[in-house]
C-alpha cells in the first residue's frame, strides 16, 4: 500500500471550524496527519468535532481563543502532551471588520491597532511556542501562515488587514532564517479571495464580477485549493522550500502590460 504524504505527522489547524481552516483540516487528514483542530469552546464546535473524531480518529480537537492571546501557551502544550510532538503548525486565524477597518484617514485608529494587534499575535505567540518544541525533536517542524495577497497588494480600504498580512509574511521570512538550523521551515501561503460562505457575505454580486474581470483564470479561488498548497508545503515534496510567500489567487494581481487587453490575449504584434 502506497504510504501517504503526512503518515504519522501531527497537525495544529487554527480557526479550523469552517472555511479555509476545515478544508486544510480536511486535506491534512486525507493526506495521514493527525489534525487538532484549534477552535472556540463552543457547543456548536463540539459537535462538529465530536462528528468529525467519529468519521475519522485523525480529527482531534484543542480550545483556545485567538483574542485571548493567554490561551495560546496551554493549546500548543495541550497538543504535545497529547500526541507527543507537534510537527505541522498551520496558522489560519485572521480577522478584519468590514465597516471599520478602512482607509488612513476615515478609518477608526482603535480598530487598527486592534486588527494588527490580533492578527500579528495569533502568528506570533503559536509560531514563538510551536518552534519551542520544533527545535527540540529531531525531525524538525513546519510552519505554514495563511497570509492574503493583501499583505503584498495595497488592498484598497482594508488598510489595518493588509498592514498585518505584510507583517505575517516578514514573520514568516524571520522565522525560515532563524530557525533552518532547527530543520524547521516557515512558509506563507497568499489566497487571492476565496469563495468561502464568511467572504461571499461581505461581497455583493456586482462587486464580484467587477472583481472577477481582474482574474486571469476567471473563478473565485476554493478552499480545497488553498488546502492543497498547504498539503505540499507540509509534506518532504517541500523539503527545500522556506521562507517563501506563495499565491493562489488565479493569477490576480500579477503585473500586467498597460496596453491591450492582456488577460483575452488579444494583443495585437507588430
Ligand atoms: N476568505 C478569503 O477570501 C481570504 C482571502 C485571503 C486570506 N484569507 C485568510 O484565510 C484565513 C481564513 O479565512 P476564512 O475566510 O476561511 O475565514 P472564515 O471567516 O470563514 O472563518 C473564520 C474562522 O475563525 C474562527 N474564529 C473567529 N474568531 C475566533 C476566535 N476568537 N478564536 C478562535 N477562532 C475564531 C471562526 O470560528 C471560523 O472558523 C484568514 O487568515 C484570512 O485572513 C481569507
Amino acid at each position: 500500500m502506497m504510504t501517504k504524504d503526512l503518515e504519522n505527522k501531527t497537525a495544529i489547524v487554527t480557526a479550523a471550524s469552517r472555511g479555509i481552516g476545515l478544508a486544510i483540516a480536511e486535506k491534512l487528514v486525507e493526506q495521514g496527519a493527525i489534525v487538532y483542530l484549534a477552535v472556540r469552546d463552543s457547543e456548536k464546535n463540539r459537535q462538529l468535532t465530536a462528528q468529525l473524531h467519529e468519521q475519522n480518529e485523525n480529527f482531534r480537537s484543542v480550545f483556545y481563543d485567538a483574542f485571548d492571546f493567554a490561551t495560546y501557551a496551554p493549546m500548543i502544550q495541550e497538543v504535545v502532551q497529547d500526541a507527543g510532538h507537534l510537527d505541522i503548525l498551520v496558522n489560519n486565524f485572521g480577522t478584519t471588520d468590514v465597516k471599520k477597518d478602512t482607509t488612513l484617514v476615515d478609518g477608526d485608529s482603535q480598530t487598527f491597532f486592534d486588527i494588527v494587534d490580533k492578527n500579528i499575535a495569533s502568528v506570533y505567540y503559536t509560531s514563538k511556542y510551536a518552534v519551542k518544541v520544533m527545535r527540540e525533536q529531531e525531525s524538525g517542524g513546519n510552519i505554514i501562515n495563511i497570509s492574503s495577497v493583501a499583505g503584498t497588494t495595497p488592498d484598497i480600504s482594508r488598510l489595518a488587514y493588509g498592514v498585518s498580512k505584510a507583517a505575517i509574511n516578514s514573520l514568516t521570512k524571520q522565522t525560515a532564517v532563524e530557525y533552518a538550523r532547527d530543520k524547521i521551515r516557515a512558509n506563507a501561503v497568499l489566497p487571492g479571495f476565496v469563495g468561502t460562505d464568511g467572504a461571499l457575505q461581505n461581497m455583493s454580486k456586482s462587486f464580484l464580477d467587477g472583481f472577477l474581470k481582474h482574474v486571469p483564470l476567471n473563478e473565485v479561488v476554493k478552499p480545497v485549493d488553498i488546502a492543497n498548497m498547504v498539503a505540499f508545503l507540509a509534506s518532504d515534496k517541500a523539503r527545500y522550500v522556506t521562507g517563501e510567500l506563495i499565491t493562489v489567487a488565479g493569477g490576480f494581481g500579477l503585473p500586467t502590460p498597460i496596453y491591450g487587453d492582456a488577460m483575452s490575449g488579444s494583443i495585437k504584434k507588430g
